[in-house]
């Protein structure tokens, strides 16, 4: 009994009613607190997840992008139809025949459109010295595809096909634009093509021209006519009948100190002007230098010469088998893919 009265006392002066509940409370807001504190503690995300947020978020950026990336293609897309009238960057530079021309054409006017850069069909003449390489390259393979380089090349086959083919080159020394036959510009339509068999090169010179540019027009377009249509009509060997045929080196090819530096060093690097004559006209003075010659010890061998084009080839072999007056295919050869004239 007498402790409960002491309780009593002690509860009655200490406020002990109060007291109690505010220490409750002072734990449940304590517990709140790490509650909380919990709460965040949990809210407080882990590495991984935080990476996983980030990817997250990534990954909604980019779909953004690409939508409107999308959007952007979609509105300035090309027509289907304007692909097959885009050219490739490969063929830049790249001389168009005269089908590859006629053929974008149609495609151009199917589209509605005008040909590409005002000239279309018609051969510039500008243009022509470049066309007659593509020419000669597409004979050529036509030629090869037929079997046998000893096919001649038939001009006027191929001018049939074209509603009108002329053959132009400009000639730097005169100034004159000069054709098959040495006459300015000729054409020859569809009507007035020369057949296979009458179509041996006319060297007739205009009177009107001068002498010394007569024989060097008659020259050129004999050399041209040898590029174009060899076994038909010219025979390389026969060249050396008309004794004024083979031209003069250019006077400012330094022949001696080219050979000088030949004979001197192992290597011997030559830097000139496009047309200067290092591809046709070193090998020719090598030649009569005797170089290639079986009888010599020290200099026999072959003089070899390369071009990037097999059209290239074909024509520099040519030309220095002329000025030579020497036989395509015996004392001078040229080797292509497909295709080789050497003489044994
Ligand atoms: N097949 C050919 N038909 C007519 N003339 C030609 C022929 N090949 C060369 N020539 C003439 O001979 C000259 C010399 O030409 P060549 O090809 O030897 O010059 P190049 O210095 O080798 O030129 P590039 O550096 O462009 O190859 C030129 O001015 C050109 O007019």
């Amino acid at each position: 009994m007498e402790v409960h009265l002491e309780i009593s006392c002690v509860e009655g002066d200490s406020n002990a009613l109060i007291m109690p509940p505010k220490n409750s409370n002072k734990r449940k807001g304590m517990n709140q607190e790490q509650e909380v504190a919990k709460k965040n503690k949990n809210l407080q995300l882990s590495k991984s997840q935080k990476r996983k947020l980030k990817k997250l978020e990534e990954e909604k950026e980019r779909t953004l992008l690409l939508s409107k990336s999308i959007e952007t293609l979609e509105k300035y897309k090309i027509p289907e139809e304007a692909f097959s009238l885009m050219q490739s960057s490969r063929n830049i530079c790249r001389v168009e025949t005269v089908k590859e021309k006629r053929r974008m054409a149609v495609q151009f006017s199917k589209a509605g459109l005008s040909p590409q850069g005002d000239q279309p069909l018609k051969r510039n003449h500008e243009t022509a010295s470049f066309d007659i390489e593509a020419e000669l390259d597409r004979i050529q393979s036509k030629e090869m595809n037929e079997k046998g380089h000893s096919q001649p090349m038939v001009i006027g086959r191929e001018v049939q096909n074209h509603a009108s083919f002329s053959l132009v080159f400009h000639d730097p020394v005169s100034g004159n634009e000069l054709g098959l036959n040495g006459s300015s510009v000729p054409a020859f339509s569809a009507g007035e093509v020369p057949n296979e068999d009458n179509c041996t090169p006319t060297l007739e010179v205009p009177k009107t021209f001068s002498q010394a540019s007569s024989d060097h027009d008659a020259r050129k377009t004999s050399s041209l006519m040898g590029n174009l249509n060899e076994s038909s009509t010219v025979d390389l060997g026969k060249t050396s009948n008309f004794p004024d045929f083979s031209l003069p080196r250019p006077p400012t090819t330094p022949t001696v100190e080219i050979m000088e530096a030949i004979n001197e060093q192992s290597t011997v690097i030559i830097c000139g002007e496009t047309g200067c004559g290092k591809t046709t006209q070193v090998p020719q003075f090598l030649y009569e230098a005797g170089f290639g010659s079986k009888h010599s010890v020290v200099r026999n061998g072959v003089i070899g010469v390369t071009q990037p084009r097999r059209v290239a080839v074909l024509a520099t072999a040519r030309r220095v088998a002329f000025e030579l007056g020497l036989h395509l295919g015996k004392e001078v050869g040229f080797q292509v893919r497909h295709d080789k004239r050497i003489g044994r």
